[in-house]
């Protein structure tokens, strides 16, 4: 089974009823400064930590004065600008006193669905991590619409799971796991320990959230277990009220894992090999050694683009005689590569008058 000690890159999901007090509307902050704890403990080892964080709205209601009430969606938005700024200063706040610098990162629903947007956020992210940072990343709550919101940070977390490539996802509930019908209605239902495949019988045990403050449920809890398993990321639910609920995992508290689909590398490439191509870039021999030795695809290499593809989008890679070597993720625009095509990386600045990226197709976009 999956477990978090052997976890490379972690996602944490936190929701709101943890973080906040529902009947004063304020920050549980012994709660978070233990949480700051075990995220050290998992940085200590090695392991990069992205934390998504609901919260803004639950906070902002409380300084506005909102009240518990439904509140209409333009309420939230303001409830989340001021919430938010508060939710990432607190972060910042328990987790510096461990040496650890956060960044905030506040993405939307478009955000993942428009690739090339999708391709510069997981460089960025990539960027930070690579800087020892720990992402807080939460919902643009105040730009987000109705069509474009994800609506609860569930599927988000399990989003930037993707996104990040991470081994394992972890979200906190006020429940210990998944059970066989709601335990909050049903005394006799059971946790599952481990779901080795969410079927429709698993969906229909699914229901909504107890508390006020929360948006999910199961529900959209199943849905990011699905969407993180299916690209080869391990999910767990477990109960997150008590202080150091990671280590608590770690040392078998009761939680549901999900099983992973293959491992996030092979996934992403299975996602990738079924795009259907915008164009094609056809590499010389030199490309194609190179390719064959596990290295990204250099503007050096090509040597012919055809079609009209944006960024990020899917192109076929062709060998010299025509023959089809995979699909990546083209970096560049087809006018962009066809002005690049054959230069060396270090002349890209000069011939597009911007400074771009190295590659033109990155070999953790490619699959071959
Ligand atoms: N099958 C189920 N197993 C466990 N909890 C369930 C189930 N169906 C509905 N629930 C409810 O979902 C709640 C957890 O979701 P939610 O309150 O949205 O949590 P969070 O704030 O962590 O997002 C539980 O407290 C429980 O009342
Ligand atoms: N983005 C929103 C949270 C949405 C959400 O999923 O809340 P929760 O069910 O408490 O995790 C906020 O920060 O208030």
């Amino acid at each position: 089974m999956a477990s978090l000690t052997a976890a490379r890159r972690i996602v944490v999901k936190i929701g709101s009823a943890l973080l906040v007090d529902r009947a004063t509307g304020t920050l549980r902050a012994d709660w978070l400064g233990a949480l700051a704890e075990d995220v050290a403990m998992l940085k200590a080892r090695g392991a990069d930590v992205i934390l998504v964080s609901s919260g803004s709205i639950a906070l902002g209601r409380g300084v506005l004065g909102l009240g518990l009430g439904t509140l209409a969606l333009e309420q939230s938005q303001a409830a989340a600008a001021v919430g938010q700024i508060r939710l990432a200063r607190a972060y910042e706040e328990v987790l510096a006193p461990h040496g650890i610098t956060t960044g905030q990162v506040l993405v939307t629903l478009e955000d993942s669905a428009d690739r090339r947007r999708y391709l510069n956020s997981r460089a960025t992210m990539e960027t930070l991590l690579g800087f020892g940072v720990v992402p807080i990343v939460n919902e643009n709550d105040t730009i987000a619409t109705d069509e474009i919101r994800y609506g609860d940070n569930d599927r988000l977390a399990a989003q930037v799971a993707v996104t990040v490539g991470a081994d394992v996802a972890v979200l906190l509930s006020d429940v210990d796991g998944f059970y066989t019908a709601n335990p909050a209605e049903d005394p006799a239902a059971h946790r599952f320990d481990l779901i080795e495949e969410i079927t429709p019988e698993i969906e229909a045990m699914a229901g909504d959230a107890a508390s006020g403050l929360s948006k999910g449920g199961m529900k959209t809890k199943l849905m990011a277990a699905k969407t993180a398993t299916g690209a080869g990321c391990a999910l767990a639910i477990t109960q997150g009220a008590v202080l150091r609920p990671l280590r608590a995992l770690e040392n078998g508290a009761p939680c549901t894992w999900f099983r992973p689909k293959g491992d996030p590398q092979a996934a992403r490439k299975r996602w990738i090999a079924a795009m259907k191509p915008r164009g094609s870039i056809t590499v010389d021999a030199g490309a194609v050694a190179a390719l064959g030795t596990g290295k990204s695809l250099l503007p050096a290499g090509v040597a012919a683009v055809t079609g009209d593809f944006g960024r990020g989008d899917p192109v076929a890679i062709l060998g010299p005689e025509g023959q089809g070597l995979g699909t990546g993720l083209s970096r560049y625009t087809a006018a962009e590569a066809r002005l690049i095509r054959g230069c060396r990386s270090g002349d890209i600045e000069a011939i597009l008058g911007y400074p771009g990226r190295a590659a033109l197709i990155h070999r953790d976009d490619m699959a071959t």
